[in-house]
């Protein structure tokens, strides 16, 4: 896995981004770091600047597996595009969402049951409900490997079997047969008429977007794995601001040169 920074990287963003670019992000470990509580997270103050001065520019989305209401108030600005809960939530439609709403409902009590009979079992494990799907954060808990067996197992139990997906330090339980962020960025791309798409994404739910693979998507991991889908990487959440500041200069220059263009010869020589 390449550098999004390498020489590779460079020319692939230069034939990408073009005006009307569609700038896709995720949001915990891409635009905000990892912290250790799901409630504490937050977007620097730089990076917000940077994704505002882009937004100005260009249309931008974001795909979470947050709640829609939650990642909506931790952003800080209104961008034209925001799915939650892994490309589900903004996607879905109504008469879903609440047969979705009532499958979690029921697996949360269930859980709650068995996490209440072995009170040791549960130390430091956290069930985020959000509405159409639930995150089992186990970030807290002492032994992570067998924290995860664990929950993967209680899940597997539960009725109808959730489809069930990893992340850091969570184990997402989405309804069976649901939208992903792949097939949701698929559709904002139908939806925004954009010419492509960049999306940046840290975590295994956004392999469903790297996987799509086509030449109107540059899609990049933050951070460098073997095995990510994704085509290129940033080395760390630190680099984000780089990032964006590639994207922001290239848009910039277009406008620019699309300036001189419509001003004509005359204009260049002051006639
Ligand atoms: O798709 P994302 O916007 O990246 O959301 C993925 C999950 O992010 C949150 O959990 C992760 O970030 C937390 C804060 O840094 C961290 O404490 C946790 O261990 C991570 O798994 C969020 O709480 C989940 O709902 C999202 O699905």
């Amino acid at each position: 896995m390449q550098s999004l920074f390498s020489a590779a990287g460079r020319a692939r963003l230069d034939s990408i981004v073009q005006p009307g670019v569609l700038c896709a992000f995720d949001f915990d470990g891409t635009l905000a770091p990892i912290t250790s509580e799901p409630g504490h997270a937050r977007m620097p103050p730089d990076v917000l600047q940077r994704l505002l001065s882009l937004s100005s520019l260009t249309p931008i989305a974001i795909l979470s597996g947050r709640s829609l209401a939650d990642i909506r108030a931790r952003l800080g600005f209104d961008p034209p595009y925001v799915v939650g809960n892994h490309g589900l939530e903004g996607m879905a439609d109504e008469a879903e969402l609440a047969a979705h709403a009532a499958l979690c409902r029921a697996w949360r009590a269930q859980l709650e049951r068995w996490l209440a009979q072995e009170p040791v079992r549960g130390t430091g494990i956290l069930i985020e409900d959000k509405h159409y799907s639930l995150s089992l954060h186990y970030r807290g808990a002492p032994d992570h490997a067998a924290s995860l067996a664990w929950l993967t197992a209680l899940a597997a139990q539960l009725a109808p079997t959730p489809r069930m997906v990893g992340g850091k330090c969570v184990l997402n339980l989405l309804p069976p047969g649901v939208a992903d962020k792949g097939s949701a960025l698929r559709e904002l791309l139908r939806r925004s008429g954009a010419p492509g798409a960049i999306y940046v994404g840290d975590d295994v739910t956004d392999e469903a977007v790297f996987r799509l693979r086509r030449a109107g998507l540059l899609s990049v991991r933050v951070e460098c794995i073997d095995g990510s889908a994704a085509e290129f990487c940033i080395a760390r959440h630190a680099d984000i601001g780089r990032l964006l500041d590639e994207l922001t200069s290239r848009l910039r220059h277009l406008e620019t040169a699309k300036a001189a263009q419509l001003a004509g010869p005359g204009h260049a020589h002051g006639l």
